[in-house]
């Protein structure tokens, strides 16, 4: 037992031993050199912010005339501040105070209209930065059926450069899940609303780990702690410490940290209602608020006295009616006492930083080649996604009908034209929408994972566009190949292998195409509702339009034949089973040219390369619009 124990314990000495080695090793070290009469320092990243100012525009009811009104919100009022390499600043306030606002500006993903200047090492927020900085939302974004090991390995596989080794990329996540106490839920899946995972704190944990991998040289982060237990919030915000303590700059939001972790924190900015109340060394901020009167009554968490501060509520005046007058003498007192200082210091740290900048040529602009980026994108997509791509009920819902409607029109035969032209059609339009719905929710569904790993620079856009794309395509052809082998065959359709592959390679062409109006159509929504909607109109209109209900259609609107896919996609089934010249038994004794039935006089036996090109057109033309779309998802600040 005692040997047993000594294993163990060398075995987590050893671990924790490459844990601390891996993460004293930067990867990306970013080198400032930076001179100012004489003196000569290494640093990595200096951040600094100044007069920070952002307004959004709300729009308002008008109670009478019922028009709307717009109306502008200013968020942040005009914030400073400095966090230099090895420093954790924490930003407290209420809820609603602009915590997340900041941190999102700060973080170089805030659109719209920002004021005021923020840097990097006196530069402004370039790719570079973004590949180098880990931003942790408050939101965890994650894959739900990739477990704990698989979500880290993934993100290492992306976001680790070139000279790092697979394998090493996988011993450096696992270093991550030992690090943060990660080791028993490894093999876990993340879960989901619907899905039983790992525990919230757990997955916040991933989240961490997933910007920790990076070795970020600033790393921000929105409420790490909340929803945790003070052990596992002190956990993390240790690891915090010693990631902040090597020299990185940890910026966070966080709600109501317990006196213990307070303390940890080097700098700290108390916001209220977008004002800033306090900016400066956490040690001394009981001391500043005691100098300007406000001292607590009893013995209490500083971040409780802080909150109280900024929600305008004293230890001797709670009243309502006097909250407004607190805070704004609080705001006062900060620019009396407070924003000329950090001005000051703000103006020495530029004088010092006005020398050089980053060392941008040693960065390459993706840390991972194209072809990595698509098989590894490619890989982790078929593992998220093979519960639904292999639905039971998907492919149940297929052989139902499949198997019913050959049934339906068992062994039919050439005299009864316009059955078998019912079946050509209904393969036009079953095929129409299956795919286009199963499309419309790609991009839909993975917008907030496309958001947050695009705006850190993890991989391009055409490598994810292509394996989103692809991954999903086996099942997409398997499925109609199915339903065709099966209906084909028990309808009694002409039953040469020439004709079959014809029919099949023809409404495979079709599925691409449909597939390809419900990727274009849920990127450039990005609702499913809408999206769905807009869809079953649009399709509903290319079935109609397709020349098998209505022959004689006004010139006004005769022009939707020539967008319908269905249109097309019935050409081509005709074209497979018949030819111009044949004939069909119309009557006791007479026969018919089959080219002359209404319904298929309507489109017409020829022209199919027409049809062809068309189509062509059809499935360039959708996925580049999408690709198009798509390209505004996760664009930053440079
Ligand atoms: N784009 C926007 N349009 C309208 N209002 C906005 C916008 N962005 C932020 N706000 C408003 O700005 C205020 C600050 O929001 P923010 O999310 O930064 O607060 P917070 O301090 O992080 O709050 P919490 O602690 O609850 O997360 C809120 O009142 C919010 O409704």
């Amino acid at each position: 037992m005692e040997q047993e124990m000594a294993d163990i314990e060398a075995q987590t000495q050893a671990t924790d031993q490459e844990t601390t080695t891996i993460f004293k090793k930067a990867n990306r070290p970013v080198t400032l050199k930076v001179r100012c009469g004489g003196e000569r320092v290494f640093v990595e990243i200096i951040k600094w912010f100044e007069d920070v100012v952002y307004t959004v525009t709300m729009k308002k009811e008008g109670c009478l005339k019922k028009k709307s009104k717009s109306e502008e919100k200013i968020i942040l009022k005009g914030i400073s501040g400095l966090v230099l390499p090895g420093e954790m600043l924490a930003m407290l306030g209420p809820s609603g105070s602009g915590k997340t606002t900041l941190l999102t500006a700060l973080g170089g993903r805030l659109s719209g209209r920002l004021g005021g200047t923020t840097t990097y090492n006196a530069k402004p927020f370039s790719n570079i930065m973004k590949r180098n900085t880990g931003f942790v939302t408050q939101d965890d974004v994650l894959y739900p059926h990739l477990t704990v090991t698989e979500t880290l390995v993934f993100t290492a596989l992306l976001r680790l450069p070139k000279s790092f080794s697979k394998e090493e990329k996988i011993r450096h996540s696992e270093a991550v899940i030992t690090q943060l106490g990660l080791t028993r839920c490894k093999n876990s899946i993340i879960g989901g609303p619907f899905l039983r995972g790992v525990s919230g704190g757990e997955r916040k944990r991933v989240s961490i780990g997933q910007e920790m991998l990076i070795n970020p040289s600033l790393l921000f982060l929105d409420e790490p702690t909340s929803g945790l237990d003070s052990t596992t919030a002190q956990r993390i915000v240790s690891t915090l410490w010693e990631l902040a303590n090597g020299g990185r700059t940890v910026v966070m939001t966080i709600h109501q940290p317990s006196s213990r972790l307070f303390y940890m924190f080097h700098k700290v900015l108390l916001l209220s209602e977008g004002n800033p109340l306090y900016f400066g060394k956490g040690a001394e901020v009981m001391d500043y608020f005691s100098s300007i009167g406000f001292v607590p009554s009893v013995a209490m968490n500083p971040s409780d006295f802080l909150l109280d501060l900024a929600n305008g509520v004293t230890s001797d005046d709670s009243r309502v009616d006097r909250q407004t007058v607190i805070k704004q003498s609080l705001v006062s007192a900060f620019k009396t006492s407070l924003a000329a200082n950090l001005k000051a210091e703000l103006q020495a740290i530029d004088c010092k930083l006005q020398d050089q900048g980053l060392e941008e040529k040693q960065f390459a602009r993706w840390t991972t080649t194209w072809w990595e980026q698509f098989s590894v994108l490619l890989r982790r997509g078929v593992k998220e996604r093979k519960h639904e791509s292999f639905s039971g009920l998907k492919i149940g819902q297929v052989l139902v009908v499949a198997f019913l409607s050959g049934l339906l029109w068992w062994q039919s035969d050439v005299t009864h034209l316009q059955d078998q032209i019912g079946l050509l059609f209904f393969y036009s339009g079953f095929w129409g929408f299956f795919p286009l719905f199963q499309a419309i929710f790609t991009f839909p569904q993975e917008r907030m994972m496309l958001e947050k790993e695009r705006s850190s620079g993890m991989y391009r856009l055409s490598s994810y566009f292509m394996a989103r794309t692809i991954g999903d395509l086996p099942m997409e052809l398997v499925l109609p190949t199915v339903f065709v082998t099966i209906t084909y065959w028990m309808a009694g359709l002409n039953p040469t292998a020439e004709n079959f592959l014809y029919t099949l390679l023809a409404l495979l062409y079709s599925v691409l195409v449909s597939q390809g109006l419900g990727l274009a159509l849920g990127a450039l929504v990005m609702d499913q509702k809408s999206a769905t909607i807009l869809g079953s109109v649009i399709m509903l209109s290319f079935l109609l339009a397709g020349g098998y209900y209505v022959q004689h259609v006004p010139p006004f609107i005769s022009w939707i034949k020539y967008i319908s896919i269905s249109q097309y996609t019935y050409k081509l089934l005709l074209g497979s089973q018949y030819d111009s010249g044949d004939t069909y038994r119309c009557g006791s004794n007479a026969t018919c040219l089959v080219e002359d039935f209404p319904s298929i006089k309507a489109v017409g036996l020829n022209e199919k390369t027409l049809s062809v090109v068309a189509l062509a057109l059809m499935l360039v033309g959708y996925r580049l619009m999408a690709y198009i779309a798509l390209m505004r998802i996760g664009v930053t600040r440079k």
